[in-house]
């Protein structure tokens, strides 16, 4: 069994579904200029229907203390999910001021982004591993963007942390995925989505299924 986290959650239909599939992690997006992103009232709303057993993840970008303060204000969140260009003293930073783990994004595009990952290794508490958005990609996210990276970049890699594998991935791909890079856990976005911040309950509750039969 893989544990799959569903990110950029924003309605109540498609949080029920995703804690009815068996989600580990529910992502709350609060990057502004993402289609996902929500108000943090609401997500606070909506974090209260999620289980103890299912950890509540607050995604920001390069976030000060001031933005995660009034968000926390309004959203109780078991993990905050670092996805920007926070160094390592950021991350320590951001877990003494909130005492909440992190989990902190590392972008890849060749093999040096994974090597990077070490330097997170003392501070953080999880890594996600995540698709560099392509220069080429006009406008795009820091995440969110339905790209895979180059799998083999993670083959046989180990880690002190518990890690996850993101990036296009979705109930098609998500098997090779796995067998690629050996990832324990996985997130997906685009994945489980009709048009973006658009999520499909079908295409949530499909690619929980895939992620609990591997
Ligand atoms: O999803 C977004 O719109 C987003 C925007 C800005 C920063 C991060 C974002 N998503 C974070 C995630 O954890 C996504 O699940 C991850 O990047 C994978 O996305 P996808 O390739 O769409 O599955």
């Amino acid at each position: 069994m893989v544990a799959a986290k569903i990110c950029g959650l924003k309605t109540a239909e498609t949080v029920d579904a995703a804690i009815a599939g068996g989600a580990f992690m529910i992502g709350f997006n609060f990057f502004a200029r993402s289609p996902r992103s929500l108000s943090p009232a609401l997500a606070g709303e909506l974090g209260q229907r999620v289980p103890p057993t299912i950890a509540r993840v607050g995604l920001v970008v390069d976030a000060g203390d001031d933005e995660i303060a009034a968000i926390l204000a309004e959203a109780t969140l078991d993990l905050l999910q670092l996805h920007g260009h926070e160094t390592p003293d950021r991350v320590a930073a951001v877990k003494a001021r909130f005492g909440l783990p992190v989990m902190k994004v590392v972008s890849v595009a060749e093999v040096g982004d994974v090597a990077a990952a070490r330097a997170y290794e003392d501070v953080a508490d999880r890594l996600l591993f995540d698709t560099k958005p392509p220069k080429s990609l006009a406008n795009a996210l820091p995440g969110g963007n339905a790209i895979s990276f180059d799998w083999g970049l993670l083959k046989g890699a180990a880690f002190r942390l518990p890690w996850m594998l993101a990036g296009g991935l979705h109930a098609g791909n998500l098997a090779e995925a796995v067998q690629a890079t050996g990832a324990r856990a996985v997130d997906t976005s685009s994945g489980v989505e009709d048009r973006p911040g658009e999520k499909n309950v079908n295409k949530i509750k499909e690619f929980l299924a895939v992620a609990h039969s591997l």
